[in-house]
C-alpha cells in the first residue's frame, strides 16, 4: 500500500475517442475499503472510467494507479513508460468486475464458474478454491445452486454468481457496472442486497456506476458526480442526495427515477 493509503488514483487522465474528448484531466483518488458510486448523464464517461481501470481502454494522458502501481504505465529504469499487455494483466489481477450482463461460463456449472481462474490463474489448490467457492455462494444466498448450470438460474440468481465469481479472485477493488439494469425489479431488488451485505462485510474497494440512486446512498461512502468529462460534485451521499450544490447535479437527480 503506498504511504498515502490510497486504492485508486486518476492523476490528470486524459481519455479521447476521436475528437470526443470524454475525460478531461480527471483527477480522483479512493482510499482502501471507500465505497465510491459514480453517477451523471448518460455519457459522461463513468463506462470508461471502469473499463481503463480493466485494461480495457489506453488512457491518451495522466496516469492510473491501484494501490502501489501503476495500472496505465511502468517504470522504465527512471522512467514512466506505457504498460504493456503484461503488466496490465498482472495489476488488473487485483480488480474484478461484474457488467450488466452476467456472462457466465455457460458450459461450467456454478461451482467451476467460481472455481476455474482461481486454479488456473491464482494457482490456488482445487479443495482450497472450492472451499472459498462454497463460502462465497452462501454469502450470495445460492448455496444449493453448487452444481446447477448458469442456464437453469435466473438472471437474478446468475448475477449473484457473477458477483461471487469476481470475489473468487480476491479483488482489491470490485467494480460494479449497472449491475442491475438487465433485470426485472423484484431481482434487481435482491442482487441490491447481497451487494449491500457485501459492502458491509468486506474490506473490498468498490467502484460503483448506478442508476439505482436509493442503492448508491445506502451503500456509498461518497458519490462524484460527472458531467462534460470532469467531477462537478464530489460528497458523502446525504450531501448529494439532500443538498446538492451544483444545479446540474439537481438537474439531474430530478432526471432519475428513484429505486
Ligand atoms: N469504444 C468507443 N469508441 C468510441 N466512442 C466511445 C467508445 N466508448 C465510449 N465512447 C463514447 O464515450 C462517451 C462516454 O461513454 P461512457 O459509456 O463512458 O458513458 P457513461 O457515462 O457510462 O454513459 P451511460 O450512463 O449511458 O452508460 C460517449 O460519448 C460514448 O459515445
Amino acid at each position: 500500500m503506498p504511504a498515502d493509503d490510497v486504492m485508486i488514483r486518476f492523476d490528470k487522465v486524459v481519455k479521447r475517442f476521436g475528437d470526443n474528448v470524454v475525460l478531461r484531466e480527471l483527477d480522483f483518488q479512493a482510499r482502501p475499503g471507500e465505497h465510491v458510486t459514480l453517477i451523471g448523464p448518460s455519457g459522461s464517461g463513468k463506462t470508461t472510467i471502469l473499463r481503463l481501470l480493466m485494461g480495457l481502454e489506453r488512457v491518451n494522458g495522466g496516469t492510473i494507479q491501484v494501490g502501489d502501481e501503476y495500472l496505465s504505465h511502468m517504470r522504465r529504469g527512471d522512467k514512466l513508460v506505457p504498460a504493456d499487455e503484461r503488466h496490465l494483466r498482472k495489476v488488473r489481477r487485483r480488480i474484478g468486475m461484474v457488467f450488466q450482463q452476467f456472462n457466465l461460463f455457460p458450459n461450467m456449472n456454478v461451482l467451476r464458474n467460481l472455481t476455474e481462474a482461481p486454479i488456473s490463474v491464482l494457482g490456488q489448490p482445487r479443495e482450497q478454491a472450492e472451499a472459498r467457492a462454497k463460502e462465497l455462494l452462501d454469502m450470495v444466498g445460492l448455496a444449493e445452486k453448487l452444481t446447477a448450470n448458469p442456464a437453469e438460474l435466473s438472471g437474478g440468481q446468475q448475477q449473484r454468481v457473477a458477483i461471487a465469481r469476481a470475489l473468487a479472485m480476491q479483488p482489491d477493488v470490485l467494480l460494479l457496472d449497472e449491475v442491475t439494469s438487465a433485470l426485472d425489479p423484484e431481482l434487481a431488488a435482491g442482487v441490491l442486497d447481497v451487494l449491500r451485505d457485501i459492502a458491509r462485510s468486506t474490506d473490498v474497494t468498490l467502484l460503483c456506476v448506478t442508476h439505482a440512486m436509493k442503492f448508491a446512498r445506502d451503500i456509498s461512502d461518497r458519490v462524484l458526480m460527472f458531467d462534460g468529462g470532469k467531477i462537478i460534485e464530489d460528497a458523502p451521499p446525504a450531501e448529494i442526495f439532500d443538498s446538492p450544490r451544483e444545479a446540474r447535479t439537481r438537474d439531474f437527480l430530478q432526471s432519475v427515477i428513484e429505486t
